[in-house]
């Protein structure tokens, strides 16, 4: 007899094996990376989603928290075919619903036809499919978490001492822990600031460079960060990653939709147009940049075109929408952090005019 329940908002109940027990709902997403598991389970960018693993065994390798990209477990819920003891007493012990003995095929070919659905889950000796059916239908869409921001960003500001060669000023709204790490390994201190940061707070630092962060949810609803790049754009170079790339670029002018299903895995390659080479990337996104504004696209996604890549050399601006710091990932593209470091230190940096 079944435990745990999945509702699905196109009205199907999916029997499952309560792992952690519990009761919630998100927004159903699902990742086809076949590693990495705990660096997905503390990404800050799964905020409010249940994240759903098409790779059949999660767990063979452990739990360490040297792995993990965040203090805490951040999707509300995760499911897969089979889940290890060791993660799902990790995510027990953290309060994260998680379900197995689940068809995974099922809901990845649904999110693929129907997009990324509001979903419930009910887990545990008590659970009923009703129970799931009501979590999925207190479910919001994802854009109507407004503050999604205050959840996942830092409280207070903080920095990451590198060496002192280059001061970041990174607007946290959701940041990986390897996105900061990849960039104090470079020589450079980061000053974390929170998502809500003002011009002030950034000018009190007195960057070489202003970082957006990746972050969860809808970058429609970063409007303190878009004000910051709006205020700095000209005068400071601006780099970002995922999320960041999105809040740059609509601060710029363009803008930025909402994709059916999103890119989640560790293989989606992208081309880069000025060479024509092609790297593997890491991915979590479910919003795309569909306007550049002033932005030229120098990287694109291989299997559907979408923007990957984002640079200005007239406004110094560089961005990615996949994951270079690669956790988990191929490292094809651990450069960006380079290129983000001479991006601050290069001759042509406009503040230094
Ligand atoms: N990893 C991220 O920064 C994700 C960005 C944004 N929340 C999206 O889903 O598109």
């Amino acid at each position: 007899m079944s435990d745990a329940y999945i509702a699905l908002a196109d009205g199907r109940v999916l029997e499952a094996r309560a792992r952690a027990p519990g009761r919630t709902r998100g927004e159903l997403v699902f990742t086809t990376a076949y590693t990495g598991y705990e660096e997905s389970l503390t990404d800050p960018s799964y905020a409010e989603q249940i994240l759903t693993f098409s790779y059949p065994l999660i767990g063979n390798y452990g739990v360490r928290s040297e792995r993990f990209e965040s203090d805490s477990v951040q999707p509300r819920a995760a499911v897969a075919r089979e889940l290890t003891d060791d993660v799902a007493d990790w995510l027990g012990e953290e309060g994260v619903p998680a379900v197995d003995h689940v068809d995974t095929r099922e809901i990845v070919t649904t999110v693929r036809e129907e997009g990324a659905m509001a979903c419930g889950i009910a887990a545990g000796p008590d659970a009923t499919p009703e129970d799931a059916v009501e979590e999925m239908e207190s479910c919001v869409p994802m854009s109507d978490h407004v503050d999604i921001g205050a959840q996942v960003s830092v409280a207070e500001p903080t920095v990451h001492e590198g060496g002192g060669d280059v001061d970041v000023a990174m607007l946290d709204c959701g940041a990986k822990g390897s996105i900061v790490s990849s960039l104090t390994e470079r020589g450079a201190d980061v000053h974390v600031l929170p998502y809500d940061a003002t011009p002030e707070d950034v000018a009190s630092v007195d960057p070489d460079v202003l970082f957006v962060s990746n972050g969860p949810g809808d970058p429609e609803n970063f409007v303190a960060a878009q004000d910051v790049v709006d205020e700095f754009a000209g005068e400071l170079p601006l780099a970002g990653i995922c999320l960041g790339q999105q809040v740059i670029t609509s601060a710029l002018g363009g803008s930025t939709e909402k994709m059916p299903f999103g890119h989640r895995g560790v293989n989606q390659p992208v081309k880069d147009l000025r060479t024509d080479k092609v790297v593997m990337t890491t991915q979590n996104h479910g919003y795309t940049v569909d306007d550049t504004g002033p932005l030229e696209v120098t990287q694109v996604n291989v299997n559907d075109d979408t923007v990957e890549g984002l640079d200005s050399d007239e406004l110094d601006v560089i961005t990615r929408q996949y994951h270079p710091e690669a956790n988990p990932g191929p490292h094809d593209s651990l450069g960006f952090f380079d290129e983000v470091i001479d991006l601050a230190t290069s001759d042509r940096r406009i503040a230094a005019d």
